[in-house]
């Protein structure tokens, strides 16, 4: 089938830069998506967005390029619980990525295996209501009482101003969980600041707790941007990821969110979110730590 991409869409860079800053071997890029391509696995029926297609031969071209030697695919919404794209990417790269899926309380335990044999360890709930429709709290509890015995974890995405109602919620969950792009702060705030400090004291009070210190495109509010060379890209989001690194640096995840969904004003050259590394783990220990060892841990177990 063909589709019309949701118009205003920003499609992914297409010449991306040679980083300046090399990764260490065995990195990994934690939250990335393939999307379709639409005429093999179509968009679903409940998206709220149409993408552009973004193939799996097209993030593996990204990951060499970069420098980047494994993925986490991150189901996205546009598929809703369709993983089909995301298990034949996975099926493709075998050891050298892993997923998180969606799925629905419906889905069987074969299906489940069938996933894992595919390489999924995690399964997200998202919480943003321009994505998704409100699925209720105890399916969700549901799913991560079935998924817990695999070894799997959850991935929770939502706002930061909506992390207080969903504070015992996520209080509840009974496995590891990875808040994806550190709850989304709104970065005008101060880093010390009540909203902010709230995600902070989650991590501090809850050691199953990960974070992904992804995404300062999405949450920079006065850039610049990482385009034409910028090497000090989302100068407003670096206390923010510094911060969250150096204190809870054996429980932070990077990655670069390809091919970017739903940005409304430029499109980041993916190089340069490489090299905005160095600026939010600043040394060589805590890069190790945050691009190898942790999601080594987490998705290969070693
Ligand atoms: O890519 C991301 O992580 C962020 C998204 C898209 C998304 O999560 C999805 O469609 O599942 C966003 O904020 O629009």
């Amino acid at each position: 089938m063909k589709y019309n991409k949701t118009p205003g869409w920003l499609d992914f860079h297409q010449a991306p830069s040679v980083p300046h800053f090399v990764l260490p071997e065995g990195t990994v890029d934690a939250h990335c998506h393939v999307f379709g391509p639409g005429e093999v696995f179509p968009y679903s029926s409940e998206r709220k967005y149409t993408p552009c297609d973004a193939s799996k031969k097209q993030l593996f071209a990204l990951r060499d390029r970069l420098g980047v030697s494994r993925n986490v695919i991150v189901q996205a919404t546009c598929h809703g619980d369709d993983n089909s794209a995301l298990v034949d990417a996975l099926k493709s790269a075998g050891e050298l990525a892993r997923g998180v899926a969606t799925v629905k309380r419906n889905i069987s335990d074969k299906e489940l295996k069938n996933l894992h044999d595919a390489g999924v360890r995690g399964v997200r709930f998202n919480f943003l209501k321009r994505l998704v429709d409100f699925t209720p709290k105890d399916e969700l509890l549901e799913i991560a009482h079935r998924i817990a015995p695999l070894g799997w974890h959850v991935v929770i995405y939502f706002e930061a101003a909506d992390l207080p109602d969903l504070w015992d919620f996520f209080d509840a969950i009974p496995t590891k969980v990875v808040v994806d792009h550190m709850g989304r702060p709104d970065v005008s705030k101060p880093v010390d600041g009540e909203e902010f400090q709230l995600l902070v004291r989650m991590l501090r009070e809850h050691e199953n707790m990960w974070c992904k210190v992804t995404c300062p495109e999405r949450l920079s509010l006065t850039g610049p941007a990482a385009l034409n060379g910028e090497l000090a890209p989302y100068k407003d989001v670096v206390p923010f990821a510094k911060y969250i690194v150096e204190n809870f640096p054996d429980r932070v995840l990077w990655g670069t969110d390809w091919p970017h969904p739903n940005l409304k004003d430029h499109m980041p050259d993916d190089g340069l979110l490489v090299d905005f590394i160095p600026l939010i783990a600043t040394t060589v220990a805590l890069q190790e730590k945050l691009l190898v060892k942790n999601p080594s841990g987490l998705y290969w177990d070693k």
